[in-house]
This record gives structure tokens, sequence and C-alpha cells, in this order.
């Protein structure tokens, strides 16, 4: 996971996830790709991209600025970042106006980029970089524009679903099958359910419960817990927290409603309450 930084000590640090295999070189255009996929804007201090599958990695070098963002979309385009219209941008480099703009804690975070990138096509041009659709300044990748449009029009749609962060997937059919509730089991496991506090919801197939905690301390620990169960499960909760108070919906939202996966998820989250 990357993050921008938004702790006083990370401000102007570069943080790295986890690559083990950096397509990058390989596959220009497939950040630029992945930040469309994402869309929208992205603050200081959130979430920019997220590895769903440790056998792919993304090779990607995002600094922050000191201090918070100070508006504006995010991710910034190349086009509009100093170092990468200077041609400067790319692995160990920085531009000097964008180093700068850091030093001054006045720009937002940066997406440090391989120069070849920029000759993704039109779409990651834009308007700005007249160099580059005049031909001027560019630099040759690896990649032929014929390969690189080939990626981009059919290796990426059939890679992007897969890997990138976004809508996500849905199970196979074969393990749909074994999560079904028969109607007998679901009106006993109901009746449990409820008899320990869950309730069904009203507007979605779904059941809800709310716990209390001492302090926020409790409540993250056991949030923790669940956290590290869900994700053996590749079962998640939604759910919702402030303080010591902790709000927990299940549901399989590949099925649109209950299934057994809910039913064990909610099991476990009790005895995890009850040992807090
Ligand atoms: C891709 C991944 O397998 C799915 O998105 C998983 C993840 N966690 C999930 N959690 C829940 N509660 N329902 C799901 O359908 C679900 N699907």
């Amino acid at each position: 996971v990357w993050t921008t930084g938004d702790s006083p000590g990370s401000a102007g640090k570069v943080r790295k996830g986890v690559t083990p295999l950096s397509l990058r070189h390989r596959l220009p255009g497939v950040a630029q790709a992945l930040r469309e996929t994402r869309g929208g804007a992205r603050r200081h201090g959130q979430t920019l991209f997220q590895e769903t599958d440790a056998s792919f990695g993304v090779n990607k070098v995002i600094s922050s600025t000191l201090g918070p963002a100070s508006g504006g979309p995010w991710p910034r385009s190349p086009a509009a970042t100093p170092a990468s219209r200077q041609g400067l941008s790319g692995p160990g480099k920085r531009g000097s106006a964008g180093a700068a703009e850091e030093a001054q804690g006045l720009g937002e975070p940066e997406v440090r980029d391989w120069p070849e990138r920029r000759e993704a096509g039109p779409r990651a041009c834009g308007a700005g970089s007249s160099s580059a659709a005049s031909g001027r300044g560019r630099t040759r990748g690896p990649m032929s524009a014929a390969a690189a449009a080939l990626l981009r029009g059919w290796l990426l749609p059939a890679i992007l679903p897969r890997f990138a962060p976004g809508p996500c997937r849905s199970f196979s059919a074969m393990s749909a099958e074994s999560h079904w509730l028969t109607t007998e089991e679901r009106n006993q496991v109901i009746h449990d359910l409820k008899a320990s506090g869950w309730s069904e919801l009203n507007e979605r197939d779904a059941i809800y419960k709310e716990f209390c905690f001492k302090n926020f301390n409790q409540a993250f620990g056991f949030m923790s817990r669940v956290a590290l169960q869900a994700e053996k499960m590749n079962h998640h909760p939604e759910w919702f927290n402030i303080y010591n108070k902790v709000q927990i919906t299940l549901i399989s939202h590949d099925y649109g409603g209950l299934t057994k996966r809910d039913v064990k998820l909610a099991q476990f989250i009790d005895k995890a309450a009850a040992s807090v």
C-alpha cells in the first residue's frame, strides 16, 4: 500500500511498498492506466495505490511534500510536474524545480515517473507538452510505439481488472455453491445470531451488530483481530469505528446477501469481542 506521508516525521520522504516484480520498465503506461482506473482526486495522507496480488507489482515512486496538500487533484499529471516537464523525472532523479518546490513545502504530492511514460500517447502527453507532440526532446524507451499501443489497447484492459484496485472481482461459481444457506440453515443461524445481539437489516440481506469497548485501544485491538481473520477468509466486514464503538455489517457482496461466510465471521467476531 502506498500512502502519501502525513505524519510530521514522514514529510518529504519517499515510502516504498514491496513490489516483488516490477513490470514498470516493461509496461510503460501501466501506472498511468492504473491512475485512470482509480480516477478522482487523491488527497494528502490517503491511500494512493494498493497492490492486490503479491505476484504483480507496479513500481511506483511517490514522494510527498512538506505539509498538507494545497488542494487540487491527485495524482498530478506528469506534464504538470516541473521535474517531468524537464525530462528529469525517473528513478533516483529529481527535477530541480520539483526539489525546490518540495524544499519550500509548497507543492502537492508528486509522482516520480520514468521518462518513457510521457510518450504513452495523446492522453498522457496532455496539452502542455508541445515538445512531446512535435517529437522534440523525446527519448525512446525500450518499447516501440506500436507495442506500447498494443499493451494499452489489449493487454492492460485484460490485466487491469484483475490487478488494479477498483471494482472487486467475484468469487468463482464453484465456491459460490458451498456458501449458500438452505432455508432451514438460515432460519437456525438467524435465530442464533439474534440471540447473540445481531439483527437483520431491513434494506439489505445483511446482519448488523454494534460493539462497545472501554476505549479506542480495545476497539482497535478487536478490529485488528477481526481484520486478520477477515483477510484469512477473504471475507471482509463493512464497519465503522469511532472511539470505543465499532458498528459491523456483514454481507457477502458477490452474492448480494447473507451466506455461511457471514455466519462464520460473525461467530469469530463475537468470540473476539468476548476475549477483549
Ligand atoms: C476479490 C475478493 O475476492 C472479493 O472482493 C471478496 C473480498 N471480501 C469480501 N467481503 C465480503 N463481505 N463480501 C464479498 O463478497 C467479498 N469479496
